[in-house]
């Protein structure tokens, strides 16, 4: 049997020859290239499962990030010639832009796919299920009962506790603030007991599908070294990006707790791509998922020495912009002009390390 392809299909041949070096076959093979649809697209390997594996013993099944085709691969070529008969420019069962799978059959299928980059940088620790799904309900409860005070931004509502986050200079602002909820101690309890550090600043971020963060660092001189963000509700990728080229994606499922410290909280910026759906490496290969409402609680502490208010300022004979460094340097020396039983630094207001 000759197979006879359209114009259409054979710019897609031709496409992947320039692509993947790989040759569309006119006579039927064993391997079907889908040509319209893949990860780039939003295909899952569940949907692409679904449409095939009643035609016979799907072998392989390729999936290539950041591509708009992928491949499937039967056992026996009659499979795969009943699979392309009953499947090629017809609906599939799939919704939207998925629901027609135009075919091709072709020589070979690609042999080795780039891995994605998604080992977490140096000082970056995931933990998962860090709280069970009945705390995560009760949590997200409190949320959406008391969502009433947030805020819009750009792309994502927001709502502080302990202290005001002021994005004007990213750091925190010192008048009213809600206190931290008494429904979040169970939480901090859990934090404290594995790192013996308590949180007093919480920002709770609310994204929807197709929102983000814009890569950042938590500002260094305002936060102390822990920056803690517990995910609820939907994973989620978050990318992780240092020097210009170095670019990891972290998956980070619901229930978890991520911990930034060290290099990855000084040295890497840290983000949230908006978009519907993330590309994630699993046993099988990459995949996508897509997104749901998230929720995620930013737990900072505030160094105490910013928590000083304008006395402090005014002692050093800085203003608000003097950055951190400078006015740790001005403490350091007046510290040295004043003997300490003479301190004109009263309280336990300075911790300096
Ligand atoms: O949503 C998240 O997990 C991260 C939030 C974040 O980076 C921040 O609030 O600074
Ligand atoms: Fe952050």
């Amino acid at each position: 049997m000759a197979v006879i392809y359209t114009k259409k299909m054979e710019v897609y041949s031709s496409m992947l020859k320039k692509d993947m070096n790989i040759e569309a076959s006119y006579s039927p093979t064993t391997n079907i290239m889908v040509c319209n649809c893949g990860l780039v697209n939003g295909l899952s390997r569940k949907a692409l499962k679904q449409v095939f594996y009643q035609y016979g013993e799907i072998k392989y099944m390729i999936m290539i990030p950041h591509k708009s085709y992928c491949f499937i691969s039967f056992s026996e070529v009659e499979e795969a010639i009943r699979a392309f008969n009953n499947v090629n420019g017809k609906y599939n069962g799939l919704s939207d832009e998925h629901k027609i799978f135009n075919l091709i059959f072709t020589v070979s299928i690609p042999q080795t796919i780039k891995k994605l980059s998604t080992a977490c940088p140096n000082g970056l620790e995931v933990i998962e299920n860090f709280i069970t799904e009945k705390e995560e309900n009760f949590i997200l409860e409190y949320l959406n009962e008391h969502w009433s005070g947030s805020s819009s931004m750009k792309h994502r509502q927001v709502k502080h506790y302990g202290y005001e986050f002021d994005y004007d200079h990213n750091g925190v602002r010192y008048d009213t603030c809600e206190p931290i909820p008494k429904e979040f101690e169970f939480i901090l309890n859990a934090i404290y007991l594995r790192l013996k550090w308590r949180p007093d600043q919480i920002t709770i971020n609310k994204y929807l599908p197709g929102q983000g963060i814009p890569n950042h660092i938590d500002n260094i001189s305002v936060f102390d070294e822990y920056i803690l963000s517990l995910s609820l509700n939907s994973d989620i990728n978050m990318e992780f990006r240092k020097d210009s080229f170095k670019h990891n994606s972290v998956f980070i499922k619901a229930k978890s707790l991520l911990i930034m410290s060290g290099e990855s909280r000084y040295e890497w910026t840290h983000g949230i791509t908006p978009r519907k759906m993330d590309l994630i490496s699993t046993e099988d290969g990459p995949d996508v998922v897509y997104r749901g409402t998230r929720f995620s609680i930013t737990f900072r502490r505030v160094i105490e020495f910013t928590k000083v208010k304008k006395d402090l300022y005014e002692i050093l004979g800085c203003d608000k912009t003097t950055p951190f460094e400078t006015l740790k340097d001005n403490y350091k020396k007046l510290l040295l002009k004043v003997h300490p039983d003479k301190s004109v630094m009263s309280s336990s207001a300075l911790v300096l390390n």
